[in-house]
Parts: structure tokens; C-alpha cells; sequence
């Protein structure tokens, strides 16, 4: 995944989930809203019916205590009156069954209708002529007891309700607070996301770029330890990054060292050159010096090189020089050191051998070189001169001696070895 769109994915991800957090609140409320309507629609008729029943009832009692107290038989038809806008409303409840059970309505329409017999029983038997109030305890009771329990039973029949509703309503309510509770966390919880991917986006990020500067840093400084690749751990524009650096690292160290093969080797025999004798030889004779060993340094020159050249040319000359130093190439053994010193002289150094059988080694590359044909030339020898390391010797002193047994041999008639002891 690319850094783009880890960027662009935690915050489109937290926007979604609020988004559809937003919706699905928007969605929840309207159903609230409507559920509260429709609540409000079914319960406050309901409550209307039930508060005007108890009023209607209130009313019926008194009526029937006035027709008593006044004598007056025609406030009965008032209290029928009465008793039928109060089955009325019976009727008109019977139609919200949701609301109140049908069971629960007849239990009261029953004690009503028992009171109302009862009471208008009485109140009849009490406006007969003569009647005295003293009438029989057992109505008077069974209208007392009708009389409470109806009046009970409107009472808790209208709490019921008044207590369904608001419990109702206080659930929606409820519905709603949970909602925005959760709605409250996404909001919180989407930030924290984007802040925590972000942050750590940003510190995985900072550490590549700065292992990647560091390396630069160190390669720009000439830092050559190509063994140090930077670790490609992610997929994105930075593992992409990583990779092309290590490749460029792979292609520096390639290009380095053939570089670096190139400057110490002769172009035209391949030979060590003489910068790479240069840097070998200090270290050579501090190493033989310090393990006690023997070193044999030998300058080996081509006789009469110039009349090759003079003769059949320069590229003969190449040839000859080639072929020559193929043959020092083919006589060294593992830990001898070939080179060109310049022209058409060549430099040997052998490590760990004797005096005596150097110069035999050295006789027999002589041979070897005189016994060869080389092309168009047909025979070539050299000249050499051979020394050894001693105690006191430094460079110059090694050089210069081999330098001056090669123009010992070269004085003695050429193609021969002339050594020091
Ligand atoms: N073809 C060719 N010739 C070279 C090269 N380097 C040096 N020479 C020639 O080598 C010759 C060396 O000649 P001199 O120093 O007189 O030595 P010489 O002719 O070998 O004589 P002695 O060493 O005394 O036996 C010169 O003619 C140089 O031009 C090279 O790379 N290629």
C-alpha cells in the first residue's frame, strides 16, 4: 500500500463511519419522532376518555346523593343520562386494545354497572312515599362497596395508562440518549484512529527517511563498506525508494571495483601495475621483516626490446610484451607477486623462499622465457636481477640493489641471472 493511500484511507475511513453513524442517527430519530406521534396519538384520546369517565362518574355520584337529599325523582333521568355517556366512553376505550385490556375494561364496566344498579335501586326505594333513610344496610352497603371500587378502578385504570405513556415516551427518549452516547464515542474513537494511524504513518515513516539519509550521508562522505543495504520493510513509495537506493549501492560498489581493479592493473598485459606494486610492496617487506621470512624482489627487463620495436613495430611489440608476461604469470606459484614495473620491465617478489633456490627459479623463467618462440620474433630473453631482503633494507635499498645486478647482467652479456648474496 502506498503512503498516499494509508494517508488518505484512515481519514476516509473515519468520515465513512461517521458518516454512517450520521445517517443511521438522522434515520433513528425520525423514527423516534414518529414513534413519540404515534404514541402521543393513541395515549392522550385515551387519557382524555379515561379523565372524563372519572369526571362523568364523580358526577353520577352526586346526582344520585342530590336526588336523595331533594326528593327529586326526575334527576334519575340526569344520572341515566350520565350512565350512557359513560358506556359511551366504554365503547370508545374498547377501540385502543393496545392500550387497555379489554379483560380489565369489563371488570369495570361490571362494577360500574352493579353500582349503578344498586344506587339507583336505593335511591328509588328511597323516594317511594313514606320511605324513611333508615333502607335496607344490605344495598346501602353493596352501593358503598360498588362505589369505591368503581371509583378505584377508574383511578387505577387512568394511572395504568398515564404510567404506560410516560414510560413509553421516557424508552424513545432512552432509544435516543443511547444513540447519541455511541455517536459521541464513534466521533471520538474515528478521531483517535486518525490520530494513532497518523502518528505512527508518520514515526515509520521519519525512521526510513532517516536510515536512508544517514546511508546517503555516509556513502557521500566516501563511506565505501557496500556490505551496508538498507532493509526494505515496507511495500510503499519508501520500500520502492529503498530498493532503488540499494540497487544504485549495488551499481557503486560494482563500478568501484572495477575502478578500483583498473587502477592497479596494467592495461596491455593485465599484470599487477606499478601503483598496486606501489601499495604492495611496503606492506610485503614489513611482513617478512616481522615473521622472519625470506623475500626475493628480482627486476626482470627484456634484452634488446628496443630493436623488437624498431624491427617489426610497436604492436609486435605489444605482443612480445603480452606473451611475456603470460609466461611470469604461468611460472608464479600461489603467493608470488607478478607485475609491470614500466616498459619493458617486469617486477617479482616471492615470499617465503630461499636465496639459492630463488636464483634457481630464476634461471629456469629465464630458460623458459629463451626457450620460447614468440610469434613473428621468434626468439626473445631477458636479463635479470635478484636480491634479497635483509634486516636494514627499506624499499629504495631493495630496489636499487636489484636494479643494479639487472645492469650487472645486462653489462655480463644479457640474458642471464645475476644475483647478490
Ligand atoms: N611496443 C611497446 N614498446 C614499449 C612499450 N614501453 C616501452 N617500450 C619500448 O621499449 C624500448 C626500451 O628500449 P631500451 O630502454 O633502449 O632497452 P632495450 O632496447 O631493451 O635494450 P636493453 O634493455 O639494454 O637490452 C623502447 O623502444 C620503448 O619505446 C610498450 O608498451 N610497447
Amino acid at each position: 500500500m502506498t503512503i498516499f493511500q494509508k494517508m488518505i484511507l484512515v481519514p476516509v475511513f473515519s468520515l465513512f463511519l461517521y458518516g454512517s453513524f450520521i445517517t443511521y442517527s438522522f434515520f433513528e430519530h425520525q423514527q423516534s419522532n414518529k414513534k413519540i406521534q404515534a404514541v402521543r396519538d393513541s395515549y392522550i384520546p385515551v387519557l382524555e376518555i379515561l379523565n372524563n369517565n372519572i369526571h362523568l362518574f364523580e358526577q353520577l355520584s352526586d346526582t344520585f346523593k342530590d336526588t336523595v337529599l331533594a326528593r327529586e325523582s326526575l334527576w334519575l333521568v340526569d344520572a341515566l343520562a350520565l350512565k350512557k355517556e359513560l358506556e359511551n366512553n366504554f365503547v370508545e376505550l374498547e377501540k385502543f386494545p393496545h392500550i387497555i385490556k379489554i379483560k380489565q375494561l369489563n371488570t369495570i364496566k361490571n362494577d360500574f354497572n352493579h353500582y349503578y344498579l344498586h344506587a339507583d335501586t336505593l335511591a328509588k326505594d328511597l323516594l317511594k312515599e313514606h320511605a324513611t333513610i333508615h333502607s335496607e344496610q344490605n344495598t346501602i352497603e353493596d352501593v358503598e362497596h360498588y362505589l369505591h371500587l368503581s371509583e378505584n378502578h377508574f383511578q387505577k385504570i387512568k394511572y395504568t395508562v398515564q404510567n404506560q405513556f410516560i414510560s413509553t415516551i421516557n424508552n424513545t427518549t432512552e432509544v435516543m440518549n443511547k444513540l447519541l452516547f455511541w455517536g459521541g464515542i464513534i466521533a471520538v474513537s474515528s478521531v483517535l484512529l486518525l490520530v494513532i494511524v497518523s502518528f505512527l504513518l508518520s514515526l515509520s515513516t521519519k525512521s526510513s527517511f532517516n536510515s536512508i539519509i544517514e546511508r546517503t550521508k555516509l556513502l557521500a562522505s566516501g563511506d565505501i563498506d557496500f556490505s551496508k543495504r538498507l532493509v526494505r520493510v515496507q511495500q510503499d513509495e519508501l520500500g520502492v525508494l529503498i530498493y532503488w537506493f540499494n540497487k544504485l549501492s549495488d551499481k557503486l560498489e560494482s563500478d568501484y571495483l572495477k575502478l578500483q581493479t583498473l587502477s592497479i592493473t596494467d592495461k596491455l598485459t593485465q599484470l599487477n601495475n606499478r601503483t598496486r606494486t606501489d601499495q604492495f610492496l611496503p606492506s610485503a617487506i614489513e611482513n617478512a621483516k616481522k615473521h622472519k621470512q625470506p623475500l626475493i624482489f628480482i627486476i626482470i627487463d627484456i634484452d634488446h626490446f628496443k630493436k623488437v620495436n624498431d624491427t617489426h613495430g610497436h604492436l609486435v611489440g605489444d605482443d612480445v610484451l603480452i606473451m611475456f608476461a603470460t609466461i611470469l604469470k604461468d611460472s608464479a606459484k600461489s603467493g608470488d607477486y607478478v607485475s609491470r614495473w614500466g616498459g619493458e620491465e617486469f617486477v617479482l617478489v616471492w615470499q617465503n623462499l630461499h636465496f639459492e633456490p630463488a636464483v634457481e627459479k630464476a634461471n629456469d623463467i629465464r630458460n623458459m622465457i629463451a626457450d620460447s618462440h614468440f610469434p613473428v620474433v621468434g626468439k626473445v630473453t631477458a636479463s635479470i636481477g635478484l636480491t634479497v631482503l635483509t634486516e636494514q633494507d627499506d624499499i629504495e635499498d631493495l630496489i636499487s640493489r636489484a636494479d643494479k645486478n639487472l645492469y650487472q647482467a645486462k653489462e655480463d652479456g644479457r640474458n642471464r641471472v645475476v644475483a647478490d648474496s
